[in-house]
């Protein structure tokens, strides 16, 4: 079967819904595919309970849609998640459950070829979990899995947990074990920035204003108050200020949501790199071992845009992501288009849609 449209936009979460709406407001027909049965999925299936966004709720809209003005600050992924459907209700949103390689039609189970002048890959930078290697880790008894199937620490209590990665999800999974009676360690290998809320949204409020140098050093000097010194603790930070950090990298500084000062009095251990894993025996590279009942890795996540999308050579890379730096990430050849592949939150991939409906406006009434 054949459909044509003349956008069409791979992918129903944020992304793709904020790239919806703009082409709504500009009268522009597309049409939207979604994997899963549902809009929004990671919020929906692949999100632990207690998650809350991070970011204030003014850096976390999507174009055309404020939140409540009774909503909280920092808003919840239920509140969250009925944001969405509110925006998908507005602007009359409709995904077809198709994966998009050429699509094939859930439903049905009928292929359809989709022909479309434009296409949007909003597939997002968190298709696919990524866990790493480790030798002997198939042979490992107990419970393995990524942070994305993570939802409480409720069933862990009493267990030694090892949670693998000191990103946002793992330091707040950490937190999570450890507050439901976890025995918890975390794997940190790497400088982090530890930060709190409100030290993030005072920074992200100032650099609209100042250098990003100035902002950071503020940042870290803020932090480092709160915190004091925590490299007796496994916790070391980034030459690279946070925000500067963030921009070019894409790594995002951790914001404390309890682990630390769990970690300050022992409940939570910080263990370095992993070497190998012999049964139920996690050895580090320091030569320390430990037994385990279950291994939590958040060790982040992969796009896969790479791997279905043909001849996108002229905007990703072979990771899935954007080749060009930002701000002129968004745009390939021949009308091919990415929304919320630059790491930068909700905020670029607003603006990323913004953009991208604005383009196609300009090249649909040539
Ligand atoms: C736990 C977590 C918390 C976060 N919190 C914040 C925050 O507080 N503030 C912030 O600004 N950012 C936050 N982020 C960043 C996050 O990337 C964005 O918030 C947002 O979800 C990205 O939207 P997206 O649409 O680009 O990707 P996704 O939300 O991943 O949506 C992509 C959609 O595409 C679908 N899809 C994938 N491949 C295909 C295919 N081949 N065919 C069809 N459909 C496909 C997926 O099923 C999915 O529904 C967070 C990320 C995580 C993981
Ligand atoms: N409430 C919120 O707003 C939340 C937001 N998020 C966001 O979602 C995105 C994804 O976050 P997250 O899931 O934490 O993933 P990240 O990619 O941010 O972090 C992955 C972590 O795993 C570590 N890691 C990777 N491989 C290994 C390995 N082999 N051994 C040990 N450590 C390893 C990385 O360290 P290394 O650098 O050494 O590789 C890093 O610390 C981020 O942008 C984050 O900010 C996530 C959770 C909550
Ligand atoms: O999760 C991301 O990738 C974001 O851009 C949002 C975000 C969550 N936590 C943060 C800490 C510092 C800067 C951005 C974020």
């Amino acid at each position: 079967m054949e459909e044509q449209t003349v956008v069409l936009i791979v992918g129903a979460g944020p992304a793709g819904l904020a790239t919806a709406a703009c082409l709504t407001q500009l009268s522009i027909p597309y049409i939207i595919v979604e994997r899963e049965d549902c809009s929004a999925s990671l919020w929906r299936n692949r999100a632990y309970d207690r998650l809350k966004l991070h970011l204030a709720k003014e850096f976390c809209e999507l174009p055309y849609m404020s939140y409540p003005a009774d909503a909280p600050t920092y808003v919840p992924k239920d509140l969250f998640v009925k944001y969405l459907d509110n925006y998908i209700e507005c602007f009359d949103i409709r995904p077809k459950k198709c994966w998009f390689s050429t699509a094939r039609n859930m439903a049905t189970s009928m292929v359809v070829t989709y022909t479309a002048r434009f296409l949007v890959v909003a597939s997002g930078e968190n298709s696919a979990e990524n866990i790493p290697m480790i030798p002997g880790l198939h042979g490992f008894p107990g419970e393995i899995i990524h942070s994305s199937r993570y939802k409480s620490g409720s069933t862990y209590s009493g267990k030694n947990v090892l949670v693998v990665g000191c990103g946002n999800s793992g330091m707040e999974i950490a937190y999570d074990l450890a507050s439901h009676g976890a025995n918890t360690s975390i794997v940190i290998r790497s400088p982090v920035h530890v930060m709190t809320k409100e030290i993030i949204r005072l920074g992200m409020t100032l650099v609209q204003h100042i250098p990003v140098n100035i902002v950071d050093g503020l940042l870290v000097r803020m932090s480092n108050f709160v915190f004091g010194d925590l490299s007796k603790n496994g916790i070391v930070r980034p030459k690279l200020g946070p925000l500067l950090l963030k921009a070019k990298t894409g790594r995002s500084a951790v914001i404390d949501v309890g682990t630390v000062s769990l970690i300050r009095n022992g409940t939570i251990k910080v263990l370095g790199n992993i070497s190998k894993i012999k049964g139920n025996i996690v050895e580090f590279e320091s030569r320390n071992e430990r037994t385990f009942d279950a291994i939590v890795f958040a060790t982040g996540y992969r796009s896969t845009a790479n791997m279905w999308l043909k001849n996108g050579e002229s905007m990703l890379n072979r990771d899935g992501l954007p080749k060009k730096e930002f701000p002129n990430h968004w745009k390939g050849a021949n009308g091919l288009y990415c929304a919320g592949l630059a790491k930068r939150g909700l905020a670029g991939l607003a603006m990323d849609a913004k953009n991208i409906a604005n383009d196609i406006f300009c090249n649909y009434h040539e």
